[in-house]
């Protein structure tokens, strides 16, 4: 079927062919040594992963982004608990580069945000530095779910594993996944609706880090999220649109900026 989301991977594979050419082996072990960020999540009370989001398929250009380490920067002196860099090109204007940037400037825990589709850019996303990796279970089977969130585990990162709906959380526990974000934008419609996260997150046990995404632009909602059971949120749109990311942060948080 047509939607968004295969029409995004089909660019990602296009793109990741090329890479592939380029470097065709990816060296881990060169990369700077993984933040725990799953500990990190665990003692926040509440966590705010922080997103260098240029663009997206939804509203187009978002922010004219000039030096993505300094936004990330600014996420950090505001308390954000993550950084999370979309690296997808061709939709959400991101790059590898980008990553590097903001890995080369900041010291908390860092999510490689993208489709990740094949065991080449689990590899990639640790050898530019890092932490964390996203799988969203709409774009895996099983068995590739598995082993890429295997493969990310053996190199030491936490794994955001993403769902949308019942069956994609079913999954999601079966799996193990530690941290699942519930994804309120729908991905046919690209459409938010916050009353996903309520519908999910009673299907995911406590133990485990929910994190809610998407739509989130004030601390209204954040502290409706935490009502629900989010242990954290991750935020884009709001932050880089905010004009002060440092205060915006902060203010998530409800802390005086
Ligand atoms: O900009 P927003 O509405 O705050 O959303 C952030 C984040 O949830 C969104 O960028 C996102 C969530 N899951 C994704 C998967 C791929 C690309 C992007 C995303």
């Amino acid at each position: 079927m047509g939607t968004v989301l295969d029409s995004i991977i089909e660019g990602v594979r296009a793109d990741l062919a090329v890479r592939r050419v380029q470097i065709p082996v990816v060296d881990v072990t060169a990369a700077p040594s993984v933040r725990d960020a799953f500990g990190a999540f665990e003692k926040a009370g509440l966590g705010v992963i922080a997103e260098v989001k240029r663009a997206s398929p939804s509203k187009g250009a978002l922010a004219q982004i000039t030096d993505p380490a300094a936004l990330a920067q600014q996420y950090a002196e505001g308390g954000a608990t993550a950084i999370s860099v979309l690296t997808e090109q061709r939709r959400f204007n991101g790059s590898l580069a980008d990553l590097d940037a903001v890995r080369a400037r900041v010291d908390i825990p860092i999510l490689r945000k993208d489709f990740m589709v094949d065991a080449y850019q689990i590899d990639e996303a640790r050898a530019h530095g890092a932490d964390i990796v996203l799988l969203i279970v709409a774009a895996l089977d099983d068995a590739l779910l598995r082993d890429l969130y295997q493969q990310a585990r053996d190199l030491g990162m936490t794994v955001l594993v993403e769902v949308h709906d019942e069956a994609e959380a079913e999954r999601a526990v079966h799996l193990g996944a530690r941290v699942i974000g519930v994804n309120s934008r729908n991905l046919k419609t690209l459409d938010v609706d916050p009353g996903v996260f309520a519908r999910l997150a009673p299907m995911i046990p406590d133990d485990m880090i929910k994190v809610a995404e998407s739509g989130i632009t004030g601390p209204a909602d954040v502290a409706r999220y935490q009502q629900l059971g989010a242990r954290a949120v991750l935020v884009g749109e709001a932050l880089v649109r905010s004009g002060d990311p440092r205060s915006a942060v902060s203010t998530l948080m409800g802390r005086a900026a």
